[in-house]
């Protein structure tokens, strides 16, 4: 059966919901799923925006044929030439001959290299700044390079004010009937799913994020249709406060993020202990993590919200201890900064843990090291439980800004 909602006078949501997929990008877990949105205009011209993963297409087209209910498809716009939102431009093509494909030079080039279906014919190229008129409705493309791809595009409805953005503002998990913001609790149910989704696939873009900030800047906007998860047409101020915090690399909250990596339970038993430390010098905010067990996206997701790290990990085969490796791989990749760091190493022969861990923090951006960086030696013992406590002094103290 169709399944579509009315989320302006004559434009719908014709989207869907996968649950079944296990990680997105095949990276990514997902604990609840993601929604593929896409939007239909019907007015004296009819306009698609977007299309979905192949992995619901049956539901997607049945949708768009209930609403269409004959007429001619005039345009499908291609915002993002990401498979998961492409996966049915060739049956849209297929379905409607006719329809002209809204897109840039980008995007064509990259269609061209996914699809074998050739669409030089349907071809309609826009640039930035261009305006498509539906009849009451308007369309003025916005260009996005690089929030999160090339060929990204933003269609802003300057009649309503609705920022059709692309994956900008999207999040993980699906759809639960609710679609717009006012009608969850969006700060419970998904700002963490959120923040999850921006720090892993569009973190290192934070330059990029910035720039349509200062496109969009004046102009009225009174709904956000991302491509993934919920509608924001209440509080848009709170996800574009965060997308701008994100985006900048600002913490949302000062806390700390205990990351590490433990073998035989020696480091863990130190990163514990400091945990201890803080929460007894009034720090309220500490998560701990250990980088074995949690999947990297939730502890870059932590990362890019709090305001100081610790990492602590061993020395393996004279590296680092190899998810500790992985995890500041990521965060270099992602372009992490401006954060606080402690740093504790561990090793039982050869020390190398520390020093790796201290260059890969120097290697990234306006990284602090507070305190006296931590070696242990196998295993910290009560005699040298002061060392703790001066590392635990200097994080609360920075934390607590005392
Ligand atoms: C495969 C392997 C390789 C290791 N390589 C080194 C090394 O190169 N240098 C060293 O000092 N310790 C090395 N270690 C020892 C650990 O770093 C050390 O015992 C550490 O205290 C373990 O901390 P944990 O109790 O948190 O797991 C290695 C351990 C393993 C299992």
């Amino acid at each position: 059966m169709y399944n579509v909602r009315e989320i302006s006078p004559n434009i719908y949501w014709v989207g869907g919901n996968d649950r079944r997929l296990e990680q997105f990008e095949n990276l990514f877990p997902l604990a609840n799923g993601v929604s593929y949105n896409s939007y239909l205009i019907l007015d004296e011209k009819t306009a698609l925006i977007d299309t979905v993963d192949d992995a619901i297409t049956d539901q997607y087209l049945e949708n768009i044929t209930h609403l269409m209910n004959g007429r001619e498809l005039d345009y499908l716009i291609i915002n993002h030439m990401e498979p998961d939102h492409c996966g049915n431009i060739e049956n849209i093509v297929k379905m409607y001959p006719n329809v002209k494909v809204v897109g840039n030079t980008k995007s064509f080039t990259l269609f061209h290299q996914f699809y074998n279906m050739d669409i030089t014919a349907n071809q309609m190229i826009v640039k930035e700044g261009d305006e498509l008129s539906l009849g009451t409705h308007n369309l003025k493309f916005v260009f996005a390079p690089m929030v999160h791809w090339p060929e990204v595009m933003m269609n802003l409805e300057t009649t309503k004010g609705i920022l059709f953005a692309a994956d900008a503002f999207g999040t993980f998990g699906a759809l639960a009937g609710n679609l717009f913001d006012d009608e969850i609790d969006y700060a419970n149910l998904y700002i963490d799913e959120a923040r999850r989704y921006y720090s892993n696939i569009v973190g290192k873009f934070g330059a990029q994020v910035q720039s349509v900030f200062k496109k969009i800047a004046g102009q009225e906007i009174n709904m956000i249709c991302s491509l993934h998860g919920p509608i924001f047409r209440s509080d848009i101020s709170l996800i574009l406060d965060l997308y701008d915090k994100w985006s900048k690399y600002e913490a949302e909250k000062d806390g700390v993020v205990i990351f590490y990596g433990s073998m035989y339970g020696n480091t863990a038993n130190t990163a514990d202990a400091l945990a201890n430390k803080l929460a007894q010098r009034g720090v309220t905010d500490i998560r701990v993590y250990d980088v074995s067990k949690t999947h990297p996206s939730y502890i870059i997701s932590d990362i890019f919200k709090y305001s100081h790290l610790v990492a602590a990990a061993p020395t393996y085969n004279m590296g680092l201890y190899y998810p500790m490796d992985n995890l500041l791989h990521e965060m270099a990749a992602l372009g992490v900064k401006n954060r606080k760091v402690a740093l504790i190493g561990n090793h039982s022969w050869a020390s190398a843990a520390l020093k790796i861990m201290t260059e890969r923090f120097a290697s990234m951006k306006n990284m602090e090291i507070i305190g006296d960086s931590l070696d242990i030696k196998s295993r910290l013992k009560d005699g040298e439980e002061q060392k703790l406590d001066d590392l635990a002094d200097a994080i609360a103290s920075s934390v607590l800004k005392k």
